[in-house]
């Protein structure tokens, strides 16, 4: 079990495609139409989600990447790094991943956008931190965090993001979420 950089990642998946596809470009397409299909399939009410738990998150990987990956829906069994960050060591996934989803299904009721602001941020650090699968990780977490800021009568426009400030907040959350939080303020709202 060895840390993967890009390049390992980009080869394993090559080896692990559903639609034996061998080169990384065709890959990248195929697994961007994959994925696409099936987000907007979610959004027509394919994918339900009446609660928030680990197995529910896990569902969701297997929903959205099941054309394309066999391992959609398994947390990974390699270190991940991206830049300088070292996400979750594989022996401590299931521990992490229990007790994050424990406090987001007893998370009180938020009072303001500012403290919904607060604690999407913190949960949207957390789960980039144990970052449980080997692909796919922002796309699930942003999809389940979405659906989750619904069910508590936010709508959190993250289509709307800025690349670019999205993943300096995202890099800066790793030790400090003053970023993020600005990133979420801008892009929540109270629905209706
Ligand atoms: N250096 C970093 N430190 C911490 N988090 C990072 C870093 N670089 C990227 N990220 C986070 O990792 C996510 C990408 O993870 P992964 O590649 O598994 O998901 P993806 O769905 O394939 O990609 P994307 O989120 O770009 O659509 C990004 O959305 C970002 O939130």
């Amino acid at each position: 079990m060895g840390k993967y950089n890009d390049k390992e990642n980009d080869d394993y998946l090559i080896k692990h495609n559903l639609l034996e596809i061998n080169s990384h470009k065709e890959l990248e397409r195929a697994e961007a139409l994959a994925f696409t299909l099936r987000a907007m399939a979610l959004e027509q009410n394919d994918f339900i989600f009446e609660s928030f738990t680990l197995k529910k998150f896990q569902e969701l990987h297997h929903y959205l990447f099941q054309d394309i990956y066999p391992f959609a829906g398994d947390f990974r069994d390699v270190q991940l790094m991206k830049g300088a960050t070292r996400f979750c060591q594989v022996r401590f996934l299931n521990s992490y991943a229990s007790n994050l989803f424990m406090e987001l299904n007893e998370e009180p009721l938020w009072n303001s956008l500012n403290e919904a602001a607060d604690r999407l941020a913190y949960f949207k650090a957390e789960l980039n931190m144990l970052h449980p699968f080997r692909e796919g990780n922002g796309r699930t977490i942003r999809i389940f965090l979405h659906a989750y800021a619904i069910s508590r009568g936010i709508e959190w426009s993250y289509e709307t993001l800025e690349s670019e400030k999205y993943l300096h907040a995202m890099i800066q959350s790793v030790t400090d979420l003053k970023s993020l939080r600005e990133v979420f303020l801008e892009t929540i709202q109270y629905i209706g």
